[in-house]
């Protein structure tokens, strides 16, 4: 944003819906790359004002059931798809490779599209999402064919769990990633530039 500041069409998911649990990995230790991710200042979910609004709408239905969401990324800084670029360039550095991508060449992983160069969530339009305690069958961010959203040799829970997450968002105006059973953003929002300020 100019001058550093934050774009004001841009909120804290805590201030818009604070039932949804925040589990920020990439400005943490425990992620793909192994160590907080160049941007991620703070743990903290931001997103445009739409999308948080939508969010708040799935939480309060999701909590009708019971149900709390959990977001693992919002808005990424467009310098943390820069340091993803680098990790991925640097062979040499395999250390959470059993963790988030034990079949696949982390090199392979951008044009296999587990990771964008240009991501939505550089827009505040993506979020990475689960439901607490449900089983989805892997992890969040495993770089996997067992990660694609409707894989057929996954668990008759994890299935389920994978359509009711679908469907939720769906409901709330986002669509799916196949690849990836976490990833979605909202439709219908045109030209949202890609920001590249701090998560503070
Ligand atoms: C890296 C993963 N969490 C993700 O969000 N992947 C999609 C493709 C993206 O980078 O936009
Ligand atoms: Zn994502």
């Amino acid at each position: 944003a100019a001058g550093g500041g934050l774009p004001h069409d841009f909120v804290r998911l805590a201030d818009i819906a604070p039932g949804v649990k925040q589990d920020m990995r990439y400005a943490s230790d425990n992620n793909f790359t192994g160590r907080p991710v160049p941007g991620y200042v703070a743990p903290q979910c931001w997103l445009r004002r739409e999308v948080a609004e939508a969010l708040a709408a799935a939480q309060k239905e999701a909590e009708s059931e019971g149900l709390r969401l959990i977001v693992y990324d919002c808005y990424r800084p467009q310098r943390a798809t820069k340091a993803f670029i680098a990790w991925a360039q640097d062979a040499a550095d395999q250390a959470m490779k059993t963790l988030y991508y034990p079949n696949i060449d982390k090199k392979a992983l951008f044009e296999l599209g587990y990771i964008a160069k240009a991501s939505a969530h550089s827009t505040g339009l993506a979020v990475d999402i689960g439901i607490v305690g449900l089983d989805f069958g892997t992890p969040f961010d495993l770089f996997d064919e067992a990660s694609a959203t409707r894989n057929p040799n996954v668990g008759a829970a994890a299935k389920a769990n994978r359509a009711k997450l679908s469907a939720l968002m769906q409901r709330h105006g986002f669509s799916n990633l196949p690849q990836e059973w976490w990833h979605f953003a909202l439709e219908g929002v045109k030209d949202a530039p890609p920001q590249d300020f701090e998560v503070r």
